[in-house]
């Protein structure tokens, strides 16, 4: 593959040296991918994250972005991680959150350029949120909130935007408009999109990665009958615990055609089974 953005060869991981939260993992990612990221909790995503933007380490094995060390391309990386409680409740103005994406980049801590701030307002327009500029955040909606989060991360343009549940505690139509802005976002910038909803799947990723301690990599927007074998394991016969339903149009398939009757089945709106 030419020139991809993300690059991993035999990458494991261990914060304490004993337990390896990452074993093995090699992935590709080439340019203009949308990746979704999928698994259980403590299956390592947000390590998978925190390897690629250079803030830990491989215990093994080597990591590229760009073609360089995380560390090196870290101006050309947005990032959004998980949201807290902590993060919803900070003073602040939208305006200042959106800046603050720009930290890293500058130098200068809290000082801002008449410039700076006018790339600040360019990505808030970019996700609606322009006419909030100067209000609290924690005065936002969750679903608000998210997409001032989203304008931080790609106040500088990245080539990758790493977004880590970016829908969490979103309704169903906030999230179905969240990740429509992430689809045209897409056009710009290569996506990695971690996601305990497998909706986003549907929505129009082009590949999926499961996460469990080692890394599956489809380059389909498909969830296999292994896929999810690997992330929620199964009961004594080998079937999934999980139950998948999307709504409204469904672009592609989702679940893989399975010849086991009783297994669970992708219904479309329209009853038939897939
Ligand atoms: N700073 C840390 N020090 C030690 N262990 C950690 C640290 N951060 C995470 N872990 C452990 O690493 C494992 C993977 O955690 P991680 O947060 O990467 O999982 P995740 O897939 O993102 O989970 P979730 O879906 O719940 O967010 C977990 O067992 C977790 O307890």
């Amino acid at each position: 593959m030419d020139n991809p953005v993300v690059e991993m060869r035999g990458v494991s991981f261990s914060y304490d040296g004993l337990t390896r939260i990452l074993r093995d993992v090699n992935l590709t990612v080439a340019a203009g991918d949308y990746l979704a990221v999928l698994g259980p909790n403590g299956g390592g995503k947000s390590t998978l994250m925190r390897l690629l933007l250079g803030l830990l380490t491989p215990s093994s094995g080597e990591i590229r972005i760009l073609g360089k060390k995380p560390s090196e391309v870290c101006t050309r990386i947005g990032y959004m991680p998980q949201l807290n409680e902590a993060t919803r409740i900070f003073p602040i103005s939208v305006l200042g959150v959106t800046l603050m994406g720009l930290i890293g980049a500058t130098g200068r801590g809290w000082l801002f350029s008449r410039k700076e701030k006018k790339l600040a307002q360019a990505a808030l327009d970019r996700v609606g949120m322009l006419e909030f500029q100067h209000r609290r955040i924690d005065r936002l909606s969750g679903g608000q909130r998210q997409r001032v989060y989203i304008a931080r991360a790609i106040i500088s343009s990245p080539d990758l935007l790493l977004l880590d549940e970016p829908t969490a505690s979103v309704d169903a139509g906030g999230r179905s408009a969240l990740l429509t802005l992430l689809m045209e976002l897409n056009r710009e910038m290569s996506i990695i999109h971690v996601s305990h909803d497998l909706s986003v799947v549907a929505a129009g990723a082009h590949s999926v990665a499961c996460v469990n301690r080692t890394l599956h990599f489809h380059p389909r927007p498909e969830i296999t009958k292994d896929m999810l074998q690997m992330m929620y394991g199964g009961d004594e016969k080998g079937r999934c615990p999980v139950e998948i339903f999307a709504h409204g149009d469904i672009p592609h398939r989702v679940v893989e055609e399975c010849d086991d009757e009783e297994a669970p089945a992708l219904i479309t709106p329209e009853g038939r089974r897939l």
